[in-house]
């Protein structure tokens, strides 16, 4: 079976194979600190070894609470922000008919997220559409106590006890949290919810192969076995220290952005030609801006997606500042066959295309645009994803996620803390007179 692999012989250009190469050393070293925890944020180090940790029991113990949740709703909000969401987003995203909501006939319950946002319209309108639904929660938050999550819940949790009966909430109410600590903990435990756990040396960006990931996920329908199974593939070849240079793509990876970094590369793109990975891109996005934006350092993690993006971004990518590099995630084979048909008018000229697959389009809109950009000055890197299921995602989210630790740890950061975050929640507390701020709300005032 193929693997997922990386292709970087298009940064040549502007780093050279030996300059990448030369890191071969220092990954070593940084798979080693990760395998013995001896470097930075060594509590956080839960998701190295995860996915061959995961039992069978774990995973039918999902299987089945998933089950409860597909048989007694039409709709599961998933509430949660970050790490709580983004990677069930991702995943169920990269999976679903891109018109999944608009089917009459569903094979699931919709998945629709909520908690990740403080629009009031957004949850106003959410509340609306759930007024005639069988619906049930996931409520994820590690800590347990972040507002946009509590605030989201504490309006779902009444309108399900309301709607369906208290008892039945408690059946399609699930909690994803501290074992100990953190109100969601407390309403679960209180309540009697079937609860998850999140383990404390697992972060929140890397907690997609828990339950945090996993459950919404086999809620919708998706292989988690698979999933686990892919993960499971790369966390064999990746985390190994004795797996050469060449031969460790999260190796190759994590050598090449850093060394295109020191040549002035401030910004990395993550670039999909499938729209249904714009989710991978956000939960790439936290994982990797965390992780590495700190101690005024680290590479700004953006994205697009194209070709739809190459009609906005895609003049500043060719010819805007040349601090950019690009790492494109290029599925090799769709799910679908669709063939452009024959028109004997031919009025839009395109009977040149008759006969090939859209994919055969897609696929010369995306070598053309690699062509485009390196002449342009952007270095480009390529993950070759042979399909989209759950095993190559599985694969994907532990080659970022190991690629991660590794780039962390060559930057000199510890990638595992995200100290930055709390700046704007102690203002925003502060603003809003929670007790305990008493201070902060005064000396806030005085600033404005
Ligand atoms: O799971 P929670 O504790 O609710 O946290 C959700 C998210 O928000 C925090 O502020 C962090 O910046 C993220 O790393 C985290 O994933």
């Amino acid at each position: 079976m193929k693997n997922i692999s990386l292709n970087i012989d298009k940064v040549a250009g502007f780093v050279s194979k030996e300059t990448i190469a030369a890191y071969a050393p220092q990954v070593k070293a940084c798979i080693e600190t990760l395998e013995n925890g001896t470097g930075k944020g060594n509590d956080f180090l839960g998701w190295l070894h995860l996915p061959s940790s995961i039992t069978a029991e774990h995973l039918t113990d999902l299987q089945e609470t998933a089950q409860v949740l597909r048989e007694n709703c039409e709709v599961v909000i998933v509430a949660g922000i970050g790490g709580s969401y983004l990677g069930a987003r991702a995943i169920i995203e990269a999976l679903s008919n891109s018109f999944q909501w608009l089917q009459e006939k569903k094979n699931a319950p919709t998945i629709i997220y909520a908690g990740h946002n403080i629009g009031e319209d957004y949850l106003f309108e959410l509340t609306e559409f759930l007024k005639d639904k069988k619906f049930g929660v996931i409520n994820i938050s590690k800590s347990g106590t972040t507002t946009e999550t509590a605030l989201a819940f504490r309006l779902l949790k009444k309108q399900c006890e309301d709607q369906r009966g208290k008892e039945m909430a408690k059946k399609v109410i699930v909690a994803i949290t501290d074992a100990k600590k953190g109100a969601a903990r407390v309403t679960a435990d209180k309540e009697g919810y079937k609860s998850f756990i999140i383990p404390d040396n697992v972060g929140g960006r890397f907690s997609v192969l828990t339950p945090v990931g996993l459950l919404p996920i086999a809620v919708a329908g998706y292989d988690i076995i698979k999933l686990v199974e892919g993960a499971r593939t790369m966390e064999a070849l990746c985390s190994n220290p004795d797996t050469p240079f060449a031969e460790n793509p999260a190796a190759v990876y994590a050598a090449t952005r850093n060394a295109l970094y020191q040549d002035g590369k401030k910004i990395e793109i993550l670039v999909n030609f499938q729209p249904k990975l714009h989710y991978v891109s956000e939960w790439w996005k936290q994982l990797y801006g965390e992780s590495e934006g700190k101690e005024n350092k680290g590479i700004f993690p953006a994205s697009v997606d194209f070709s739809t993006d190459l009609h906005s971004m895609g003049q500043w990518i060719q010819e805007g500042e040349r601090t950019i590099f690009e790492t494109v995630i290029s599925v090799e084979k769709p799910n679908h066959k669709l063939e452009v048909p024959s028109d004997e008018a031919n009025l839009d000229g395109l009977n040149f295309l008759a006969g090939k697959r859209v994919d055969e389009v897609n696929k010369m809109a995306e070598l053309g645009t690699q062509l485009a950009h390196v002449d342009g000055g952007v270095p480009n890197m390529r993950l070759i994803v042979p399909e989209l299921n759950e095993f190559y995602l599985g694969e994907i989210i532990y080659f970022f996620e190991i690629g991660c630790g590794i780039s962390g740890y060559i930057l000199g950061v510890n990638p595992f803390n995200q100290p930055g975050v709390e700046a704007y929640k102690k203002n925003m507390f502060a603003l809003l007179n929670k007790p305990g701020y008493e201070e902060e709300s005064k000396a806030i005032q005085a600033r404005l």
